[in-house]
């Protein structure tokens, strides 16, 4: 596969090398291939829009490199820019004109702009083609933002927080187009707060704090790292020191919680040992780490 998109110990200091100077990316390394969609998440302020803002081309890191379909995105800006889409955090357009005349007028300043219509009705915004900007909802903007970013026909896409504000409907659009997307083939990298969105749409996520990736895989991948957890109510008179269980119990009252990274094995031994011994374990409750476990984790231990 090739890669599209790709960073290698790379660093963004603001505000100089003196000790005002603060570094909100130290040292990542990643890389994204043809088709993909790779997910950046982390908590505010980790890093992901310093990282973005890198491959977007809009500057150039302190230390490291950074390459989009083979070429660095602020000094051979030309060879980059025709085939990547952006959406920023904050789009901006002149309020007066309608959602066809910002689209227009966009795709007039855009290398290899597709038909206007074409894009306005991809992310649903067909019917309000006539409507001016400031009258549009703000989960509306956000997809004319998202229709913006797609008029060049892209063969990169950086979307930073597409569906932050919007309403679970329209993010279940923005996410069909996001789908239909990489269906086509375009690469996407995005970044979400929104745990739900990355496993929804990512081949692969990297989840950054205080500015390093501290994980990245697939979603399973990353969601097998952590262990699952099993929960039930502890029998009457059952010391939880004899429970066969690989790791400490807490218990809290009577109910129990483990810890396993082999769930199926401790499960079964743990179903067999209660058969043997005659007892019930009454809200007995097993599953594997959710990504929100492991990003909570994340958050909790930070970058250590
Ligand atoms: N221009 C700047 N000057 C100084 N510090 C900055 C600047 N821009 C960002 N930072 C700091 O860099 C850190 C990373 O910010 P960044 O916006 O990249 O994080 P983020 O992961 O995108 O956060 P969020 O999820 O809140 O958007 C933060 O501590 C932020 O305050």
């Amino acid at each position: 596969m090739d890669t599209m998109i790709e960073a290698r110990g790379v660093r963004r200091r603001y505000g100089g090398d003196g000790p005002d100077g603060f570094e909100a990316v130290r040292g990542i390394d990643f890389s994204v291939g043809d088709g993909e969609v790779f997910a950046l998440l982390g908590t505010n302020g980790a890093g992901k829009t310093s990282t973005v803002e890198l491959l977007e081309g809009l500057a150039t890191p302190s230390a490291g490199e950074v390459r989009v379909l083979g070429h660095d995105p602020f000094t051979e800006r030309a060879a980059v820019r025709p085939h990547t889409g952006v959406m920023l955090q904050e789009g901006g357009f002149p309020s007066d004109l309608t959602v066809a005349e910002t689209a227009r007028m966009w795709a007039g300043c855009t290398t290899g702009a597709g038909p206007v219509a074409e894009v306005i009705d991809l992310v649903g915004l067909g019917d309000r083609a006539g409507v001016r900007v400031k009258q549009l909802s703000g989960g509306e903007r956000r997809r004319l933002d998202l229709a913006l970013a797609l008029t060049g026909r892209p063969r990169v896409l950086f979307l930073d927080e597409p569906t932050t504000g919007l309403d679970p409907q329209a993010r279940q659009e923005t996410w069909r187009v996001v789908r239909q997307l990489r269906d086509e083939g375009v690469t996407v990298l995005l970044t979400t707060h929104y745990l739900e969105e990355a496993e929804a749409l990512c081949d692969r996520l990297a989840i950054m704090s205080e500015g390093r990736i501290v994980m990245s895989g697939t979603p399973d991948e990353v969601m097998a790292a952590r262990p699952a957890r099993i929960r039930f109510t502890l029998p009457e008179g059952v010391d939880p020191a004899l429970l066969p269980l690989p790791e400490r119990v807490e218990v809290r009252g009577r109910e129990a919680e483990a810890h396993t990274s082999e769930l199926q094995r401790t499960l079964t031994g743990l179903l067999v040992w209660a058969r043997d011994a005659g007892v019930e374990l009454a809200g007995l409750e097993a599953r594997a780490a959710s990504l929100e476990d492991v990003f909570l984790a994340v958050a909790r231990e930070g970058a250590r």
